[in-house]
């Protein structure tokens, strides 16, 4: 069996459906489980009635209607027969959104958003998969959320792989399968998240149990390049990179891959292709044990939307093992990622992420014991296999805030 992941940007609007046909038709899709995330940047758009609802500002409305009418257009260019068929899905799905939103008494927001952001991804499948069906390609839509368990830590939810194991086991092979990614359930049914852009992690689960031969995630790009080609021109393509390489990448930000969709297939030595969904004649990148970085030039990943902070006892005195404990406990404790540390006799200086609107409880907390002193929005790059003229490409950027070496990789933040 194989898996096939196709991101928002693969199934934007009518035209990128028919481009999945047209990928499906070139690659065969006999035994084959097909991943796909919401159409286009409906993830986004969908947070948007999350904060409408939560905050209640009164564009709620208006914001569930952008989402319907964004579905109905794509539905309308892309349907010729069964209209009413999908029509009809879609009411359903806005009536339970609109249920939930209208009977909810949680006011956990974590919660909420994860009950609300799934909507993505189900219309999407929907639309796709009776589409698939009336032109010919017969398939099985499956809820990924009977399939996927999770623990109850809402919008980062971590996989409980012996039930999801058992869960997936059960499928019968043989088929054509589409199913959402990003998305599984608890041990209430309570739909849960997997983190942002987590459809790819979703691919990996599948192939893992069900010991797929490979994972294909189709992009908007030739494969993995060597820089982000929205920031770096001239980013060229990496034909091959080993799992370290690749976990190493996405760990520091190269959002191609999700950070967490390759232990799973390292553990199980599944080969992971990204492939262009617009040139088929490409083979893309393979992800594979042990393959050398091909062709062997720096790759350059950045991470924007930084705070850079810097930590010292009030009374002068260092910064040993007992701080560092204890500012890590508070970091963890308000779910802040670490991507860069520095520590010296006096200050202790981090790079961290505020994905979860924490940054404010932090501070504060860690104000009562400590000097603290920051500077938001500052831009971590990361340069692996980094040689002087890659390291001079990106001082040229901007200012260096903070520079950090250790064998071949560097790491600038910048403002
Ligand atoms: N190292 C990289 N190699 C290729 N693309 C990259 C890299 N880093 C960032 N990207 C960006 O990732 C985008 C594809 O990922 P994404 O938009 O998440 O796709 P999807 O949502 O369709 O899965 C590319 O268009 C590119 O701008
Ligand atoms: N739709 C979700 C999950 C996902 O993985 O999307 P994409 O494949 O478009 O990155 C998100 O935007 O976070």
């Amino acid at each position: 069996m194989k898996v096939f992941k196709f991101g928002g940007a693969s199934v934007k609007d009518a035209e990128s459906v028919k481009n999945v046909v047209r990928v499906l038709k070139h690659e065969g899709f006999e035994d084959t489980l097909i991943v796909i995330s919401a159409m286009g940047k409906m993830t986004n758009a969908i947070e948007k009635i999350v904060d409408a609802y939560y905050y209640k500002t009164n564009n709620l409305a208006a914001q569930i209607e952008f989402v319907r009418n964004f579905h109905i257009e794509i539905i309308d260019n892309l349907f010729e027969n069964k209209k009413n068929v999908i029509l009809f899905d879609l009411e359903q799905l806005f009536g339970q959104l609109s249920g939930f939103l209208a009977t909810n008494k949680s006011t956990d927001y974590n919660f909420i958003y994860d009950q609300v952001v799934g909507f993505g991804e189900l219309l999407s499948t929907k639309i796709i998969s009776i589409y698939l069906n009336e032109i010919g390609i017969n398939n099985s839509w499956i809820d990924v959320r009977d399939y996927i368990k999770t623990d109850i830590n809402y919008r980062n939810a971590t996989v409980n792989w012996e039930e999801t194991t058992i869960n997936i086991n059960a499928l019968n092979t043989n088929n054509l399968f589409l199913t959402q990614g990003f998305l599984g359930s608890n041990s209430k049914n309570k739909t849960t998240t997997l983190g942002r852009e987590g459809s790819d992690y979703t691919a990996a689960i599948f192939a893992y149990c069900l010991n797929a031969e490979s994972v294909t995630i189709w992009k908007d790009v030739a494969g993995v390049l060597n820089a982000d080609p929205r920031y770096f021109e001239d980013a060229k393509l990496l034909e091959q990179i080993s799992y370290s390489e690749a976990i190493e990448m996405a760990f520091f930000g190269a959002s191609v891959i999700h950070p967490k969709t390759i232990k799973p297939l390292e553990n199980k030595n599944i080969p992971l292709y990204v492939r262009s969904f617009y040139n088929l004649d490409l083979k893309g990148t393979t992800v594979g044990k042990n393959l050398n970085l091909l062709p062997e030039i720096p790759c350059y990943i950045l991470k924007k939307e930084q705070i850079l902070v810097s930590i010292s006892a009030l009374d002068f005195s260092f910064m040993v093992e007992h701080n560092l404990s204890d500012i890590f406990k508070t970091l963890h404790d308000n779910k802040l990622k670490v991507n860069l540390i520095q520590n010296s006799a006096l200050s202790f200086s981090v790079c961290i992420e505020d994905k979860f609107n924490n940054f404010e409880t932090f501070l504060s907390k860690i104000k009562l014991k400590y000097n603290i002193s920051f500077v938001n929005n500052v831009l971590l790059y990361t340069i692996r296999h980094a040689t002087q003229n890659a390291i001079d490409l990106v001082e040229e950027k901007g200012v260096v805030l903070l520079k950090q070496t250790t064998k071949g990789t560097v790491q600038l933040v910048m403002q």
